[in-house]
């Protein structure tokens, strides 16, 4: 009788999967066509030989983040309970990338901290800070750090964060998510090296969503860098809601049905224009109302 067991999925490339299974890495792929499994998914496997299984079943997910376009949804990670946006002093970040990622998160249930790396490079530090009030504001934690010039206070930051956590970095390229990700996860390169030769991508790329394990338990997943996160699957009903700056403002409107575009007596609208709300957040808010109306799929 073939073996089944057990295990989570550590790195994903196209269809090719790599699960830690008992602490081994076994190859693994779908059955038929099916592309829905994610890095952090637990999943039921049936050996085809010691280090090449089947993906019989995903297990239950706790989260699920995911981003989307017009075609089709693209999962990021399972069952991750807290997301880290990675942003910094230089080159600038974007705020529509940092906002998407705090939708999505809010969206799927997932905690949200915001690092602000390079803050050695204090000539765009007053300006970075002012940009992160916003969020702060919202009541999303921002931690400073320097990977480079205080990598010991960083991790003093940051590590103890991650206990009894399934963490998830994202950013956009050049923040310093790779220099993060070599503080907090020892040998996370060799990691890399060896899951990259394992998932026979046939060149040896490191972009690709991976998953490391920590002592106690935890994990945390690095993401490849995007320049574009849509959120097309979501709907009106969910957006609403994941903007945790409009939380005090629902149910405050004349219509119970308001979109909060262009309706009278609306509370949101109100709020943006009493400065309670970022102007920024309410236009990213009827973007995305666009994009949900879009969907092809
Ligand atoms: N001044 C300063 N530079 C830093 C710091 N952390 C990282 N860098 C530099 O920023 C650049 C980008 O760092 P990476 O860690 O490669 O950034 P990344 O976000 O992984 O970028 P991609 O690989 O493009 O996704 C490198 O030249 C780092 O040396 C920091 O705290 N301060
Ligand atoms: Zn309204």
């Amino acid at each position: 009788m073939k073996q089944q067991k057990t295990g989570i999925v550590i790195a994903a490339h196209g269809r090719h999967y790599l699960a830690d299974v008992d602490g081994s890495h076994v190859q693994c792929v779908t059955r038929g066509k099916k592309t829905n499994v994610a890095v952090g998914d637990i999943v039921d496997v049936t050996f085809t030989s010691p280090d090449q299984a089947v993906i019989d079943k995903i297990q239950e997910r706790r989260t699920l983040l995911y981003r989307s376009d017009q075609y089709k949804s693209k999962l990021l990670a399972a069952n991750v309970t807290q997301l880290f946006i990675v942003v910094a002093t230089e080159p600038s970040f974007s705020d529509d990338l940092v906002s998407r990622a705090t939708v999505a998160a809010e969206a799927a249930g997932i905690a949200v901290r915001l690092v602000l790396n390079k803050v050695d490079v204090t000539a765009n530090l007053e300006q970075a800070r002012t940009r992160l009030k916003v969020y702060a504001a919202m009541g999303y934690p921002v931690h400073e750090v320097s990977a480079k010039e205080r990598p010991d206070d960083t991790v003093a930051e940051l590590a103890p964060l991650l206990d009894g956590q399934s963490t998830i970095l994202i950013g956009q390229s050049g923040m310093g998510k790779s220099s993060l990700i070599n503080l907090l996860v020892p040998d996370a390169d060799i990691a890399t090296r060896e899951i990259s030769a394992k998932l026979d991508t046939g060149k040896h790329t490191t972009t690709f969503t991976r998953l490391y394990h920590l002592s106690g338990g935890a994990s945390v997943i690095d993401s490849p860098g995007f320049q574009e996160f849509g959120l097309y699957h979501l709907s009106e009903g969910m957006l609403e809601r994941a903007f945790r700056d409009f939380a005090p403002y629902l149910g405050g409107c004349k219509y119970y049905n308001c979109r909060h575009l262009a309706e009278p007596q609306c509370a949101i609208l109100d709020a943006v224009g009493a400065g309670k709300i970022a102007p920024m957040r309410h236009e990213l808010y009827g973007q995305l109302l666009h994009e949900s109306a879009q969907t092809l799929y």
